[in-house]
């Protein structure tokens, strides 16, 4: 594919210049206005232009190996906890997790598993580490547009939703909040994100449509894809931080669960430890240009019966029990 040019974006948002083939694909796309940028809709998921044109790359370019863990979810979803257990749980046997030193206090958890989306961004082809240990990445992509190395190989998956109407408050105040922050515009009246959401309109959404593919596929190759979902890992972290390090062929011995060790990854990365980090407290990431502490709001369940009016509740309900109905998937 010719990325010769890469993708520009005017002050509207709106895509000015890409790569030729990249345009060609583009201009064959469902687009909308909408969360003051221009979302193109590619195989079921509408995706900002700059991560569609990154993954695209990403399918071209990236080569899984069978070692590999991917942590694949819809925004807001818990990505940045997820990252960082994934990340102690994985990685403990080169860092100590009681370590103070410990590059999850140091460290953002997305520079930790990076996403494909800015790894790959601008036709870079990154320099990966070709160590045998398993290497981490990370996605909000959707799972037709996954590099086929990554469906194919024995490489896992490990996935990360959250209840629709949780989900919609927290990137309602994130785009508010982080995205605001970059420009001088106003903010989105919640009413009107929440028509968006309902449709389906927004980064990597629908996330029902984005979830029930790897629901799908976690029921046929569970070997290869472990399905979470947030108020499961809220509810009970220790049987979910399990079944991760299991899934990740490196569980937890009797030895380490009876000196404390899942304890000890659970409160290095819990929401009040991570939030009160100096890194994500006044850390900011660079591409995006996002503050680290925006990533920190909550972390609660339920938090949508501040937001959400009754017939809200019931709008968004009905739209995720239709499409989820007879799948075996529950979001609720
Ligand atoms: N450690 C920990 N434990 C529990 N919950 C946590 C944690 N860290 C972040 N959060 C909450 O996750 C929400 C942010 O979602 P993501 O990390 O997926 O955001 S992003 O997609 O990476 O931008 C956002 O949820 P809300 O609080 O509901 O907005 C964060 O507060």
């Amino acid at each position: 594919m010719d990325f010769s040019h890469t993708l520009q974006i005017n002050s509207q948002g709106e895509v000015v210049q890409f790569g030729n083939e990249f345009q060609r694909i583009l201009q064959c796309l469902p687009k909308e206005s909408a969360w003051r940028t221009f979302l193109y809709k590619y195989q079921g998921i509408w995706y900002y232009p700059k991560s569609l044109e990154a993954l695209l790359f990403t399918q071209e370019h990236f080569q899984a190996k069978a070692t590999d863990v991917v942590v694949v979810t819809t925004p807001k979803a818990g990505t940045t906890w997820l990252k960082a257990l994934v990340f102690a749980i994985t990685k403990r046997n080169r860092y100590v997790v009681s370590d103070p030193n410990h590059p999850i206090l140091t460290t953002n958890s997305h520079e930790l598993v990076p996403f494909f989306e800015f790894m790959y961004r601008h036709n870079n082809i990154p320099d990966l580490p070709n160590q045998p240990c398993s290497r981490l990445f990370s996605t909000h992509s959707g799972f037709n547009l996954l590099p086929d190395s990554v469906k194919n190989t024995s490489c896992r998956i490990i996935y990360l939703c959250r209840n629709p109407k949780d989900n919609f408050v927290s990137l309602w105040h994130f785009m508010n909040k982080a995205v605001a922050e970059c420009d001088t515009e106003p903010l989105i009246p919640l009413e009107e994100a929440f028509e968006l959401y309902c449709k389906g309109i927004h980064g990597f959404g629908p996330i029902w449509n984005h979830a029930l593919e790897y629901w799908k596929l976690s029921l046929q190759r569970p070997d290869q894809v472990l399905f979470l979902k947030y108020e499961d890992m809220m509810g009970d972290t220790t049987s979910q931080i399990k079944r991760i390090a299991e899934f990740s062929g490196c569980p937890f011995s009797l030895k380490e669960e009876s000196e404390g060790v899942i304890d000890q990854v659970i409160k290095m990365c819990s929401f009040e430890n991570l939030s009160n980090l100096e890194v994500n407290k006044n850390g900011k990431r660079v591409v995006p240009f996002i503050e680290n502490k925006n990533y920190f709001r909550k972390g609660e369940v339920g938090d949508w019966i501040n937001y959400l009016s009754p017939s809200m509740v019931e709008q968004l309900d009905q739209v995720v029990e239709k499409k989820l109905h007879g799948s075996g998937l529950t979001l609720s």
